[in-house]
């Protein structure tokens, strides 16, 4: 079953009635189907971002057509738009995000906190999910007595405990030292393969982009390649490598790359 459709995507930025204007995105299609693990890749300035921003709805396609699991999210009302966000999608940022006055379970539940789920509920739903990623000694703490790692990963659980129908990840890694980033990206694994989580993720970092399934590359806002993951993620880690020295570009990470 296909869970996200993005067809014809293109995105041009501009003043309204200016001339000069700036085809970040052109003509981009993408299917996720349910339970896939897709990591987008590109040079810097290749479209990445915003082709996340209409993805989650953030802004709108100049042309082009957005489904998730088959709603049109541009013919939404505002709050039926927020509503939509809130229930059919799931995001994790590179900066965590996580409110500072809360604790770490009040960050986690806060989606089904404003959806009025029952508590009983919530306590089973937060108590399993925080066992599955590791955080359940952690719940009574506030953000910053957690590490980085933790907060991460506190930040996945609120991504998903209310089973959107996709996750959306923007450089998930990208303030996570190596351990902290496997950790992640072994969360991120395991809710993919044991649970069925449908994710797409957009990275620099081709570590963490050999944990998807898929990898499609932008480059100048198209849809450059694709490749596939087979069993063995060191090997995958090196197509990624080698797809990226044909793509080109700037890749301000890729010093960084951790191959093990
Ligand atoms: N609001 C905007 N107004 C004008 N141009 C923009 C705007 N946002 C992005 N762009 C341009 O669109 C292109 C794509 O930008 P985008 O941020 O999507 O790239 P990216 O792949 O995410 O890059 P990076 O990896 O550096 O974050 C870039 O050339 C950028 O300068």
């Amino acid at each position: 079953m296909t869970v996200l459709k993005a067809q014809a995507l293109s995105k041009l930025y501009g003043a309204k009635n200016s001339k000069v204007t700036y085809r970040a995105l052109d003509q981009f299609h993408l299917e996720v189907g349910q339970g896939e693990f897709v990591g987008v890749m590109g040079p810097s300035g290749s479209g990445k971002t915003t082709l996340l921003n209409l993805l989650s709805t953030i802004d709108k396609p100049t042309s082009g057509r957005i489904e998730v699991n088959g709603t049109d999210p541009s013919v939404l009302k505002n709050k039926e738009l927020a509503m939509f966000r809130r229930r059919q999608l799931g995001f994790i940022f590179q900066d965590f995000n996580l409110l500072e006055t809360l604790s770490i379970k009040e960050n986690i539940v806060l989606p089904l906190v404003l959806d009025n789920m029952k508590v009983e509920e919530i306590e089973s739903r937060v108590r399993e999910i925080a066992e599955v990623l590791g955080i359940a000694h952690i719940l009574e703490k506030r953000t910053y007595e957690v590490s980085g790692g933790q907060q991460q990963r506190a930040a996945i659980a609120r991504a998903i405990i209310h089973r959107p129908a996709i996750v959306l990840a923007d450089e998930l890694t990208g303030n996570l030292d190596s351990k902290a980033a496997k950790d992640a990206m072994e969360s991120l694994r395991k809710l993919n393969e044991e649970r069925g989580t449908t994710i797409l993720m957009v990275t620099h970092d081709p570590f963490a982009a050999s944990y998807c399934r898929r990898i499609v590359f932008i480059k100048d806002g198209k849809l450059f390649s694709e490749i596939r993951r087979g069993t063995n993620r060191q090997a995958f880690f090196q197509q990624i490598l080698d797809a990226l020295s044909v793509l080109g570009g700037n890749f301000d990470d890729v010093s960084q790359a951790r191959p093990e």
